[in-house]
């Protein structure tokens, strides 16, 4: 039997989706079951003296995939695509960070660089600062969703798997912060519960070396989903509801 041209759960009804271009097939979805999951666009991930920033890791790339996010945005909103933002942070006085007793405590680049620089203490990540903020560019709109989570995955502690399915959303489109941390630990979690994730390659920044950009995106590819581009994404919802409309 010959492979599928595309993949998708719109596999039998095909003749009213979008076919995306992506790797390892092309992607068909329905916008009106298709959500944008922005991850962590916060200053704490994207601008310069925010938590990463001083940790240490590149962020001389995030201008780019802010433009490249904005893009994808715009065309979200035109094709009728959801918005989902994670914003990904704890209360000021770290409770839910989670003390020694936490795996987060220990692992936590943001708790660690606190410690080891007492005078940031209250800072990072912490909900109602700036480095906690969403980055002006990227301000969620009226109609978009906010979801507040504590660990890397959106997927954990919060209400978005409820959200989601409530609006019969089906295929996610992923975008943020960080390629190998928060937004392949979400997509992962949402294979397992039955999401189909789509990565858009160059609206995404990593943490660390090069190749842990490479190994990300090989693990999506080959295990958990399909890669993507922002205009390839933009490109097939705007044809798409282009010709929903012609066929008004
Ligand atoms: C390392 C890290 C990654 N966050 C993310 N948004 O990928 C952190 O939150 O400490």
């Amino acid at each position: 039997m010959a492979a599928p041209l595309h993949a998708g759960y719109a596999l039998g009804d095909s003749a009213d989706a979008a076919i995306v271009p992506a790797r390892p097939e092309p992607l068909s979805l329905k916008p009106a079951e298709t959500a944008v999951i922005v991850v962590d666009m916060q200053n704490a991930y994207a601008s310069k003296g925010g938590y990463v920033d001083i940790a240490g890791f590149d962020v001389s790339k995030t201008a780019k995939v802010i433009g490249k996010i904005g893009q994808v945005l715009d065309a979200a909103r035109a094709a009728g695509v959801a918005i989902v933002h994670f914003q990904n942070g704890w209360d000021p006085a770290y409770v839910e960070a989670g003390g020694p007793g936490s795996p987060n405590w220990h692992k936590s680049n943001a708790l660690k660089t606190m410690r080891a620089r007492p005078e940031l203490e209250g800072q990072l990540l912490a909900k109602g600062g700036w480095d906690y903020a969403i980055v002006d560019e990227l301000k969620p709109q009226p109609g978009d969703i906010l979801i507040p989570k504590t660990r890397y995955s959106g997927f954990f502690n919060t209400n978005v798997d409820s959200v989601l399915r409530a609006r019969g959303i089906r295929t996610l489109v992923f975008v943020g912060v960080a390629t190998n941390v928060c937004v392949e630990s979400s997509l992962r979690d949402a294979f397992h519960l039955e999401y189909f994730g789509l990565m858009l390659e160059d609206a995404v920044n990593h943490l660390g070396p090069d190749y842990i950009r490479d190994a990300s995106l090989y693990n999506i590819e080959k295990f958990f989903g399909w890669v993507s581009t922002a205009a390839d994404f933009c490109g097939a919802i705007s044809q798409h509801a282009a010709e929903a409309q012609d066929d008004r």
